[in-house]
């Protein structure tokens, strides 16, 4: 059994990964911290898991997180690089959801989130948690930064159209117009977050700037092997889990006469956790929802030289803890779907 720990057990990302690996016929949940929940069990705060997890918070300090084998971080960003190095060095594997091990450039991380980077020498090892571009990596890899959740559905909708350096669209003039549900913001109080205010609500954020636009354009351009560009904005929704993303790519000269639904269908075939929908159909979010499930679709509208990607998934997992828990298998040389086989809930 793969004896896991999880900092931050309390929050939306940390009660995904114990609802996740409840399920997981490889791994066990030795450690959960909490501090201001320490001494509590973790069934009585959430009810939902009586009679499947069997563990207390302990605090961070009184946890013995050495003891793991893996340690998932479901914290806020600046929490995992400053413990990562103790528990690496006691061989133990780092999982952080956070963003402090994304983006590799350590004056582009301190821009973003307004704090310096403590190890960037870690920074350089750690790989990027999407296995859809980097599994081979992932496998080999002790300390892992993954991907956000926004971030997760742009990528995997530009994949095909980017990888090998294609010419297939414009790179310079991209545009992600993606919407989330509240889970998105985590589970601490805030105003903007609350019934009255997000209820019955809908409106754009980040518009100057976002710090997932840094992220994403990092991650395509590696895809790419050259500078993309793209306009990420994002929107609050009044659902609970959930993000939708709509891509606008301008079609080049040389990809006038591909044929795209091919091309998705073709590339992500393999893929577990990713579903190319057939021809004119438009993804909803809640065919994903508690799932580790991205549905893309892929229109040209009267042929013409506009790509329009639509991609849904569940924040939660696939744009969090199932990615999360699907990086640990590809670590731990397990099932990739192990504990990840989930039919969506409806309605
Ligand atoms: N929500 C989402 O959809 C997604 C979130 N993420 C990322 O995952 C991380 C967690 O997000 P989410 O679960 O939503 O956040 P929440 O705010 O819901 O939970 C945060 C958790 O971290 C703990 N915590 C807070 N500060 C510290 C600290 N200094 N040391 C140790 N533990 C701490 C909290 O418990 P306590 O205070 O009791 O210790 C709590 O359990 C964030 O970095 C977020 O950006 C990534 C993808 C999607
Ligand atoms: C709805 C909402 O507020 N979403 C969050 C993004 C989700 C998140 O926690 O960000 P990471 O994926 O980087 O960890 C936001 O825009 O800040």
């Amino acid at each position: 059994m793969i004896k896991v720990g999880i900092v931050g057990g309390t929050g939306y990302t940390g009660v995904e990964l114990l609802r996740l690996l409840a399920n997981h016929p490889g791994a066990e949940v030795v450690a959960v911290t909490s501090r201001k929940e320490a001494g509590m069990k973790v069934a009585e705060m959430f009810p939902s898991l009586r009679g499947r997890v069997d563990v207390a918070f302990t605090t961070p300090d009184e946890s013995d997180l050495k003891q793991c084998d893996v340690v998932f971080f479901a914290t806020p960003h600046g929490v995992a690089m400053a413990q990562a190095r103790e528990l690496l060095e006691a061989g133990v594997k780092v999982i952080d959801l956070a963003a402090d091990f994304r983006l590799k450039d350590p004056a582009v991380f301190a821009k973003w989130y307004a704090m310096e980077h403590s190890c960037t020498d870690l920074l350089a090892e750690a790989v990027y948690g999407l296995p859809e571009v980097n599994r081979e990596a992932i496998k080999a890899a002790r300390l892992i930064g993954m991907a956000g959740c926004y971030p997760t559905s742009v990528q995997l909708g530009l994949l095909p159209l980017l990888e090998g350096g294609k010419q297939y669209i414009d790179t310079q003039t991209l545009i992600a117009d993606c919407k989330s549900g509240v889970s998105g913001a985590g589970r601490k109080a805030e105003v903007g977050t609350l019934f009255a205010e997000a209820g019955d609500n809908f409106k754009a954020y980040g518009v100057k700037g976002h710090r997932h636009s840094p992220e994403i354009e990092q991650g395509l351009s590696t895809i790419h092997g050259a500078p993309v560009k793209l306009t990420f904005v994002p929107h609050l929704t009044p659902m609970i889990r959930g993000i939708h993303s709509t891509i606008y790519a301008r079609i080049q000269p040389e990809g006038r006469d591909v044929d795209y639904q091919q091309l998705f269908e073709q590339r992500f075939a393999a893929e577990p956790f990713v579903d190319v929908l057939p021809a004119g159909s438009c993804p909803e979010t809640r065919s994903v929802r508690g799932a580790n499930t991205a549905r893309i679709a892929v229109h040209r509208p009267n042929n013409g030289d506009l790509l329009i990607i639509l991609v849904v998934e569940d924040n939660l997992v696939k744009g969090a803890s199932g990615q999360a828990v699907q990086v640990m298998n590809l670590m731990f040389d397990q099932p990739e779907n192990a504990g990840l086989d989930i039919v969506p809930l409806l309605p």
